[in-house]
């Protein structure tokens, strides 16, 4: 018992510290990006990459990606905002107009158009993926309720004419003719998935079922957005897509996580039974620009939290530990999956694991060393230990993160100060 004890502490000291410096050094070394793609931009900050310039889908500049969420012209705002004072009250006003041109698109062969639909493609992943899917020169249906969503988030394509937004919720059938689904449908922080518990169950059976149908009679390559949260409070670390996981049925994030496991069985029925062609990843932890200041979720309500100079709200001590990845890597994998020849389920998220409090001493020292931090109640069932093993990524997609945590960290902190004013 006192060995086996040890033996377990040992585990979780190793789960939370950084490798040694020669496993690092390795790891750099294995890496096959092109000397140009990177500068050498090491942090202080806990793990080191080097810095990305590029995103590994098609060599896409990453400034090009910044340029379509961060500078005022992200929210196509115009001329000056107005404040008049009337008695008591105050009214702010701003003036919204198109952007003079959209953002170049690659101009494709037709037998390498495809027509791909994004369910949830207002959201914060969703958004970004759309950026990516019509730079590459895709043409691109987006369907969002705006439950979570903003038209904001995609509105520099908006009368673009490779772009269709529909106001459209999934637990609806669609009818659109496409080669592609990225179905990512269905709120993903906590809070927000709480809300409305049944509504977030609906959303994962019935909008899966639909998208599924879909794509059976279409015959489009159908890609799921599962989550980590499938394996519940992990009793195995880091988790592999082949455990089955730990999952209370009827707690508080049962209405998300069970409701992703049974899109995942939907979906392995739908490609048993119907031969649709399936992809499935499970998405660990991301954060990064546009994400809503407000949706509860701790890498946002910390760099907000920062920049406001408030106190950092760490949960329950902060020993549970996450892993946390960066929203283009994060885009990058999705890409790869789909159009690879994988079908099982697979993990995107970057090993690289925090304790909590450990992350908001680290966002702390990035945004604001004077901040300090409150430790608040831990919510109920949230998980203790979270960290993604990658190998099948790695063998069967040729996919790993690049962004380390520090650079994305700095990245999405450039955003947060571009809308501070308006949160
Ligand atoms: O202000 C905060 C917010 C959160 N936290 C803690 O930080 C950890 C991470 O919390 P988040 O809400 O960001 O995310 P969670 O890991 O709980 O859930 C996430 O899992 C993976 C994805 O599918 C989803 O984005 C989301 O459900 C939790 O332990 C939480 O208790 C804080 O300590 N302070």
């Amino acid at each position: 018992m006192g060995s086996g004890n040890k033996k377990q502490k040992k585990q979780k000291l190793a789960a939370v510290l950084p490798e040694t410096k020669e496993e690092k050094e390795k790891e750099t070394e294995e890496k096959e990006k092109p000397k140009e793609d990177t500068q050498n931009g090491e942090s202080e900050h806990g793990y080191s990459k080097p810095r990305v310039t590029h995103v590994a889908t098609a060599g896409l500049e990453l400034a090009t990606l910044r340029g379509l969420y961060v500078g005022t012209h992200a929210f196509h705002a115009a001329g000056t905002t107005t404040t008049t004072a009337n008695g008591a009250t105050t009214t702010t006003t701003y003036a919204a107009t198109p952007l003079a041109a959209f953002p170049p698109v690659a101009r494709l062969p037709a037998r390498d158009t495809r027509r791909i639909l994004v369910t949830g493609g207002a959201g914060f992943v969703g958004s970004h993926l759309v950026d990516r899917l019509m730079l590459l020169g895709h043409h691109v249906i987006v369907a969002d309720n705006f439950f979570t969503g903003f038209k904001r988030n995609v509105q520099h394509w908006l009368g673009h004419p490779n772009f269709d937004l529909l106001r459209h919720d999934v637990v609806d059938p669609l009818m659109v003719e496409v080669d592609q689904i990225y179905h990512l449908a269905c709120p993903a922080s906590p809070p927000h998935y709480q809300h409305n518990p049944v509504k977030t169950i609906k959303t994962s059976m019935l909008g899966t079922i639909n998208m599924l149908g879909l794509a059976k009679r279409t015959k489009a390559r159908f890609l799921l957005a599962s989550t980590s949260e499938i394996y519940g409070d992990p009793e195995e670390h880091p988790q592999k897509e082949t455990y089955w996981g730990h999952v209370n049925p009827i707690g508080i994030r049962a209405c998300y996580d069970e409701g992703k496991r049974i899109a995942e069985t939907l979906t392995y029925g739908y490609a048993n039974q119907d031969n649709v062609e399936v992809r499935v990843c499970r998405i660990f932890n991301t954060f990064g620009p546009r994400m809503n200041p407000a949706d509860g979720r701790v890498v946002s309500n910390f760099i907000v939290q920062a920049l406001k100079g408030e106190q950092l709200t760490v949960y329950g001590g902060g020993n549970q530990t996450r892993s946390f990845q960066y929203v283009h890597d994060l885009v990058d994998g999705m890409i790869a999956l789909m159009n690879s020849d994988y079908s099982q389920p697979v993990n995107l998220g970057n090993p690289e694991e925090y304790t909590i409090k450990q992350f908001a001493e680290t966002i702390r020292d990035i945004v604001n060393p004077a901040a300090t931090i409150k430790d608040l109640p831990m919510p109920k069932d949230d998980p203790q230990r979270r960290k993604p093993d990658i190998t099948r990524a790695k063998t069967e997609i040729g996919w790993e993160p690049r962004f380390s945590v520090v650079q994305g960290i700095e990245e999405t902190v450039e955003y947060f100060k571009c809308i501070i004013d308006d949160i």
